[in-house]
């Protein structure tokens, strides 16, 4: 089995702040993670580590048994989907939906060639239905809504038919409606057994789909707990997690807390 994700005894320093301290963890093939912490946990530094998009300051990351700093990482981008807010702002508001998911073939964004291979379309075509929007592809990323969006997001995301997918907050500003829609279609990719390795991280128990096996909680750039999900959800757990006395509720394979009275 490959070893998807390897951090050892990682440190993310930026001028005095330590974003991730002495952080050590491991992914891998085939499993489903939910990453959960507050605002400013140190969340998205893991993901930009994860995704090749960050070098740690001190220790080693390994992505797919490659040591970031002694790999070509535009070798191993094809392997990883990522999904954030952060390359939102590189999408063009003025582009059309099947070009917001086809151009990732081409690691861009932005449509620059006017040939794209029929395969690539056909893919483009397939993963849009796939997320619900086979009727939106002409339309302008502009125009959509937040739910589709984040639809859009994740089908670029898959285009490359990556080994890993990291989903950044893919739920952030959705409405009740919109996220059990998106924690359904999710729940569908962490059933299928030939979708990609998974990490997703949220603020909100609510949206860990069933179906996802482990979890990482981390504070202060600090690991709190990681393991298979149903050991790391406990109430003293999260109640660290967030620095809140918690009462944690489980219903239909969901999660849910609230401040214990
Ligand atoms: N370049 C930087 N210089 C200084 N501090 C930074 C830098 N980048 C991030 N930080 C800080 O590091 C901490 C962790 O940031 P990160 O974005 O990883 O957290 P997060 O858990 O994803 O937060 P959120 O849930 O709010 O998105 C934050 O306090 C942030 O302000």
């Amino acid at each position: 089995m490959v070893q998807v994700l390897e951090f050892v005894d990682v440190d993310v320093v930026r001028g005095h702040k330590e974003i991730l301290k002495k952080f050590s963890w491991e992914v891998d093939e085939g499993e489903r993670w939910v990453v959960l912490g507050p605002n400013g946990a140190g969340k998205t530094t893991l993901l930009q580590l994860a995704s090749t998009r960050m070098h740690p300051t001190r220790g080693t990351v390994s992505v797919f048994e490659e040591q970031l700093g002694k790999v070509d990482v535009f070798e191993l981008r094809p392997l990883i989907g990522l999904s954030s807010a952060a390359l939102l702002n590189h999408i063009r508001g003025d582009e059309k939906v099947l070009d917001v998911v086809l151009t990732a073939a081409y690691g861009m964004t932005g449509r620059w060639r006017e040939e794209y291979e029929k395969l690539d379309e056909r893919r483009a075509f397939q993963l849009l239905h796939e997320w619900g929007m086979s009727t939106m592809i002409n339309r302008t990323f502009a125009s959509l809504s937040e739910g589709e969006r984040k639809r859009v997001q994740i089908a670029r995301a898959l285009m490359t038919d990556p080994e890993l997918l990291l989903l950044d907050e893919p739920g952030a500003g959705l409405d009740l409606a919109g996220r059990e829609d998106l924690v359904k279609r999710l729940t569908t990719l962490a059933q299928d057994g030939a979708a990609p390795t998974l990490v997703l991280v949220t603020h909100h128990l609510e949206e860990i789909p069933p179906g996802f096996t482990h979890a990482l909680l981390i504070r202060d750039g600090e690991k709190v707990a990681a393991g298979p999900l149903a050991e790391v959800m406990t109430e003293e757990n999260l109640s660290t997690t967030f620095d809140a006395k918690l009462r944690l509720m489980q219903t239909e394979g969901r999660f849910m807390a609230v401040a214990a009275q």
